[in-house]
């Protein structure tokens, strides 16, 4: 995915301003910045959620810009949010066949010679949930209804949910947000595994500089709605530009907590 000259703004702030990032196919991609950067709202962009004011956004060699999300998501672009969008009251099993339903069929169509395809997309639906419960090590708790589930495996779900849709690029927005140790070098190994098993393209936002750092193949650094460094992981976050926003982020924090 390539974005160039994205500019977009809410009111009077200027959440990006003129943001160019490049994700190659195949790579795991870091998206960092301190908080209010314009991180999610870039990852909005992209997924079409919000057009940009200006610049383009390709998808490999087709142009995305202003497409609806459905589209960009039957196009092969699926993610997972911040904050956890799963469906309470469903078991997990029947939250990650949701992840199923940009490959389902228009029902009128699908009415027409339901007998026929019904059949043959259940199977295939099946076999690709069955294979991901595998992946992501959910055969114990797949019918658990999802919002008695650690937290820890809740986000879990979610990423099944986004590699059902068997997306060419899966974007993950804080999938470490809350978790212990051991919970975020479990879905570091995911994430790894996901991208040589299965092809995925991925581009994780993430406040981690370890797991970035040890996972992410290039970064690019946003503060205040402008790209401030990029490469390699290691040489960009080191970078004055880099370490000033976040010494300056820590600062607010203090000066925020004493008042
Ligand atoms: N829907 C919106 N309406 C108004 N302002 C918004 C909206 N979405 C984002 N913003 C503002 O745009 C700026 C960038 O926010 P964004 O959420 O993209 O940052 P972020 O880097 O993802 O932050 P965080 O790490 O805290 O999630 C912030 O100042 C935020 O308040």
């Amino acid at each position: 995915m390539s974005c160039v000259g994205i500019e977009r703004s809410f009111g009077g702030l200027r959440a990006l301003k003129g943001v160019d990032i490049e994700v190659r196919r195949g790579e795991i991609f870091g998206l960092v910045g301190p908080n209010g950067s314009g991180k999610t709202t870039m990852v909005n962009v992209m997924t079409g959620f919000y057009p940009p004011n200006k610049g383009r956004v390709h998808l490999w060699d087709e142009d995305i810009t202003g497409m609806p999300p459905a589209a960009i998501a039957r196009l092969g672009v699926a993610r997972t949010f911040q904050n956890l969008a799963l469906f309470k009251g469903l078991s997990v099993l029947d939250n990650i066949l949701l992840g199923r339903h940009v490959h389902m069929r228009p029902s009128a169509l699908a009415s027409l010679f339901y007998w026929v395809w019904a059949e043959r997309e259940e199977i295939a639906n099946r076999r690709i949930v069955e294979e991901i419960i595998d992946f992501m090590q959910l055969q114990d708790i797949r019918d658990e209804p999802v919002e008695t589930i650690p937290i820890g495996l809740q986000k879990r779900v979610e990423l099944a949910r986004a590699l059902v849709a068997e997306p060419k690029l899966l974007i993950l927005d804080e999938p470490m947000a809350g978790m212990n140790q051991e919970e975020k070098e479990y879905i570091a190994r995911f994430i790894l595994d996901a991208r040589e098993e299965r092809g995925v393209t991925i581009l994780l936002i993430e406040h981690h500089m370890d797991v970035v750092t040890a996972i992410c193949d290039r970064i690019t650094v946003l503060s205040y709605g402008e790209v401030i460094a990029e490469g390699e992981p290691r040489t960009a976050i080191a970078q004055p530009r880099v370490i000033e926003a976040y010494l300056g982020q820590r600062a607010a924090a203090r000066v925020g907590s004493r008042a």
